[in-house]
């Protein structure tokens, strides 16, 4: 069960910094949704958790030791990442990518054991791609390598992922599955999941808790209804949307302010 902190930090590229003074707490068996406009600073805050970029002020712990204190194999059998834009050796089959999950498991110059084999196919049934296996990596569109790539997580086994937009390429069937599957391993495997996610509708829909972001700073933390309200919508994002709750399911919907609407919860 891992147990993910955020004690005020703050990130910079250069002399750039993007992200200030953020702090947050993630628990197991819950899902984490990362939302907030285009460079507002998510996808370097998922780069921080994965320790590709170290914070120049603040700490991030895990089950509160300290993310930097930790070997980069023992970080990656705690968390795997599913990133937006991965460098993948083409030439490699979609099976080939899923087994790279089973590398921190594995001892130096160790090839995998057929236990590992077996957890990669697992994992590709598991998210669908299984009929990729034999595919050059090169040969597949965006939506079904990151299909391949939520399997390659799955793969490695940790009690944390980080997803950095794992909806991005995908068709809303194709998305609704792939949420879902999150979902479930999260909740089967009490699994600590943070996924960066454009869609305000399925991010209150799939996730406990939301971390609003507006330029680098945290807006907003809390649940759904928490966050997602119009006011904090119109500051965050501006005037051209409005929510309203879903009549279903309870929960926050956004819409486009399109035409003349009428709500008494407009943007100030
Ligand atoms: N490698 C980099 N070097 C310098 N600046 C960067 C780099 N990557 C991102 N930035 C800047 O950091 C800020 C935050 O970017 P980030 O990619 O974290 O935003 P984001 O919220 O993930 O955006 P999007 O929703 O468009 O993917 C932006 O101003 C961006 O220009």
């Amino acid at each position: 069960m891992l147990t993910i902190e955020l004690e005020k930090i703050s990130l910079a590229y250069g002399e750039n910094t993007v992200v200030r003074d953020v702090s947050f707490r993630m628990l197991p068996g819950e899902m984490v949704g990362l939302v907030g406009p285009n460079g507002s600073g998510k996808s370097t805050l998922i780069k921080s958790l994965s320790r590709i970029l170290s914070p120049i002020r603040g700490r991030i712990t895990a089950n509160n030791c300290d993310i930097s204190r930790l070997g980069r194999r023992e970080l990656a059998r705690l968390i795997s990442v599913v990133p937006q834009t991965p460098w993948l050796p083409s030439a490699y089959t979609a099976f080939e990518i899923v087994l790279m999950g089973r590398n921190p498991h594995l001892g130096t110059f160790q090839y995998e054991s057929e236990k590992d084999l077996a957890i990669a196919w697992e994992a590709m049934e598991r998210a669908g791609v299984q009929q990729f296996a034999e595919r050059r990596i090169s040969e597949l569109s965006g939506g079904e390598i990151q299909s391949v790539l939520i399997a390659r997580a799955l793969a490695q086994e940790t009690e944390g992922i980080l997803l950095d937009e794992p909806t991005a390429n995908l068709d809303i069937g194709r998305q609704i599955e792939v949420l879902d599957l999150i979902k479930e391993e999260c909740h089967r495997r009490h699994l600590t999941v943070i996924a960066a996610i454009h869609d305000l509708n399925l991010a209150a829909h799939y996730c406990e808790k939301l971390v609003l972001i507006r330029r680098g700073e945290l807006y907003a933390f809390g649940s759904p209804q928490e966050v997602i309200t119009t006011d904090n919508i119109c500051q965050v994002y501006g005037p051209g949307s409005y929510v309203h709750e879903h009549p279903l399911t309870g929960l926050p919907a956004v819409l486009p302010r399109v035409g003349n609407v009428k709500n008494g919860d407009g943007c100030r």
